[in-house]
């Protein structure tokens, strides 16, 4: 009997007026609650935009309580980031996975595609996103390839909560997604709807919110540092340059020449070398913070391990400024927050620290170089970077407590 509540909350939320009509074209149009976007992995083609009015934030969401289940799907579950949410709710006291979508694995049961999830005996198996029923679930965690999935969350029925975990939904300006993603939106109203989910810094927008773009791994680790510095004026917008470390699951599940083992293990690589896709994104959060334009110097580099990140980000200290109040400065910021911690001066954080957790470890260093901080942020790209601060945002989006499903602490060695 609990078991409906939620459902029937979480569908019945009020978000207002016309906002909410869909007009798709035709190929999109909605059958009931299904899907019936024609959905190949290889359809490249342009298509015309999806067209809507930007919807208002809703109501914060009422305080659940124990008994009540909300009915989550995960479309795009045969891939990492979905098998790491379908992990995380493992243990979730109000979360229970109803759906779960594949592309090439549909038909599949998750535990053939994941041996490790054979133990969460009640997951459904995998349907094509096609066959997709909405009215089995409140919410939705999108976990698919950026480009795919616009249309895709366009034709979400609009009174489920929707987390994105793609880069559909990330970036403002349209003309900077075309030009970073090559190829123009085709839903720029729903892009002006999605609030950004880097969760400790925009809590009360996430609360309200019908559509959260979750933000991307790099991005998370350097964001969380350097908005606080950045807002409180203690460094300069000039000269920050972020050096940055990702394993190999951030590419995703699908076979590329360049993840293979021979290529990854023993040696490392930079790419994405000056025109990696996620400066505008960092950009965007910077200059929201300095209140002025802030451009960076970012280069992203593979390596062999399966999980984890770190950014290595060289800043320089506004004048009277020491590497003390910056490090003094970010533990006060983050000192109530449970999933940033500022380590003590001279402690290294190793991204084992954090591995399989939500957490992000922050450590200011001085540089050499009179006026220059050092500082490392480290992150598990599955967790903190994707599907842990999705699941954070959903929690906060459903009135869930933030940290259910996220308190296992990270593995070490
Ligand atoms: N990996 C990471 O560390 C991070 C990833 N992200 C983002 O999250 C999203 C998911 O990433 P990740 O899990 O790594 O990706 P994967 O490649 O591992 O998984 C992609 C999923 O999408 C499905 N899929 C692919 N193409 C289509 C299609 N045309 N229609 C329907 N389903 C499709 C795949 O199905 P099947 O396998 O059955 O073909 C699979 O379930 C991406 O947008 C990624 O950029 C964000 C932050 C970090
Ligand atoms: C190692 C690797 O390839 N990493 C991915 C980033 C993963 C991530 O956060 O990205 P999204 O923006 O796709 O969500 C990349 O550099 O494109």
């Amino acid at each position: 009997m609990a078991s409906t509540l939620a459902a029937q909350s979480l569908s019945s939320a009020p978000i207002s007026g016309a906002a909410h009509v869909l007009q798709c074209s035709s190929s999109s149009q909605f059958h009931g609650a299904r899907l019936t976007i024609p959905l190949s992995r290889h359809h490249q083609g342009a298509r015309p935009a999806v067209s809507m009015a930007v919807a208002a934030p809703l109501a914060k969401p009422q305080k659940l309580q124990l008994g009540q289940v909300v009915r989550v799907g995960v479309l795009g579950a045969s891939g990492y980031t979905g098998a790491e949410i379908a992990r995380l709710l493992a243990t979730h006291p109000f979360f229970k996975v109803t759906m779960m979508t594949a592309d090439r694995k549909a038909g599949q049961s998750i535990a053939d595609v994941f041996p490790h999830l054979i133990f969460k005996s009640d997951l459904p198996d995998l349907v094509a996103i096609k066959d997709a029923d909405f009215n089995q679930v409140d919410a939705v965690f999108c976990c698919l390839p950026h480009a795919t999935t616009q249309e895709i969350v366009a034709a979400i029925p609009k009174h489920l909560k929707v987390v994105d975990l793609s880069a559909d939904f990330r970036l403002r300006d349209v003309n900077s997604y075309a030009e970073w993603y090559g190829g123009e939106h085709r839903a720029p109203e729903l892009q002006k709807e999605a609030v950004y989910g880097l969760t400790e810094l925009h809590r009360d927008e996430v609360e309200t919110a019908r559509l959260v773009a979750n933000p991307g791994c790099y991005p998370t680790t350097v964001q969380l540092p350097l908005v606080p510095l950045l807002q409180s004026g203690l460094i300069t917008t000039e000269d920050i340059i972020i050096d940055a470390k990702s394993g190999v699951s951030g590419a995703g599940r699908g076979a590329k020449e360049a993840n293979l083992y021979t290529e990854i293990a023993e040696g490392m690589n930079s790419y994405g070398v000056s025109k990696h896709r996620h400066m505008p994104e960092i950009e965007q959060g910077l200059s929201d913070a300095a209140g002025k334009p802030v451009q960076i110097s970012f280069t992203p580099h593979l390596i062999p391990m399966s999980r984890g990140m770190q950014s290595t980000i060289y800043v320089k200290l506004t004048d009277g400024t020491s590497v003390d109040d910056l490090r003094n400065h970010l533990q006060s910021f983050y000192e109530t927050e449970e999933f940033v911690k500022v380590l003590n001066a001279g402690v290294v954080p190793h991204t084992r620290n954090v591995r399989g957790s939500n957490y992000n470890l922050i450590s200011v260093f001085p540089d050499r170089l009179k006026g220059r901080a050092i500082i490392i942020s480290v992150i598990d790209n599955l967790v903190k970077g994707a599907s842990g601060q999705a699941l954070q945002n959903l929690n906060l989006m459903t009135g869930c407590p933030e940290d259910c499903g996220l308190l296992q602490q990270p593995m070490f060695p």
